[in-house]
């Protein structure tokens, strides 16, 4: 009876299923397979300023955004590419990065000097309950190494990122194995493990649809 009674109390009312704001339709994607029934939530493509910096206060302020935005609880994230070379660098900046050079002008190229090719995918989820509340963030890193590019090219930089104990980039992969292990897998195991743990209840309207 106490426990229940604690249980209750500790449950914060949202006021509607959370939002995925991203301009990137490979992203939704995954993390549609990814979170499957776990999260009630909806997207938003937008494409949201971003600002320079940390990789966590990029996907902060992406979070901030969103909820002003929407106008109520959201979920972002920034995911970055980092070589160990470059000391984490094109990091956060790896969009522009890949769309001026390319996978082999700007991936390979850049660590031609160096003889250290290991690097490593980041992604930071952030939720907000809404506008004005501090966003929480959830990084999730997979190690690898930058290769050559093999397999299709239909997601950034999977071509060329080989994660550690496989002999396939993520795009020679299949969908479910790189779900399985990804950086925006690990990333939301920790945003389902604090939806799990805060118990959210979201109210839901007529025009809250999927
Ligand atoms: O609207 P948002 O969510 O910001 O979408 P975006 O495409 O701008 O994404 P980012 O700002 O996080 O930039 C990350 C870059 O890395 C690419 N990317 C993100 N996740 C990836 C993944 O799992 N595999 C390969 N490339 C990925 C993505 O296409 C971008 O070029
Ligand atoms: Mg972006």
């Amino acid at each position: 009876m106490a426990a229940a009674a604690a249980a209750a109390k500790a449950a914060v009312v949202l006021p509607r299923p959370v939002t995925f704001v991203t301009g990137n339709a490979k992203k939704l994607e995954e993390v549609k397979a990814i979170i499957g029934s776990s999260i009630p939530f909806k997207s938003l493509k937008l494409d949201l300023p971003e600002l320079q910096g940390e990789p966590e206060d990029i996907s902060k302020e992406k979070a901030r955004l969103a909820a002003l935005q929407v106008n109520g609880p959201v979920l972002v994230e920034d995911t970055c590419l980092c070589f160990n070379a470059l000391k984490g660098l094109p990091g956060p900046y790896i969009k522009w990065f890949l769309e001026k050079l390319g996978h082999e002008g700007c991936l390979n190229n850049l660590l031609m000097a160096y003889e250290d090719k290991s690097a490593y995918a980041l992604c930071a989820f952030s939720f907000s309950h809404g506008p004005g509340a501090e966003p929480l963030t959830f990084l999730g890193k997979t190690p690898g190494k930058i290769v050559p590019a093999r397999g299709p090219t239909d997601f950034g930089w999977d071509p060329v990122f080989q994660p550690d104990g496989y002999d396939q980039t993520y795009a020679e992969m299949a969908k479910e194995e790189k779900n399985k292990i990804s950086h925006r897998y690990k990333s939301l195991a920790m945003v389902k493990s604090h939806f799990k743990e805060a118990g959210y209840v979201f109210q839901t309207t007529d025009d809250d649809t999927n």
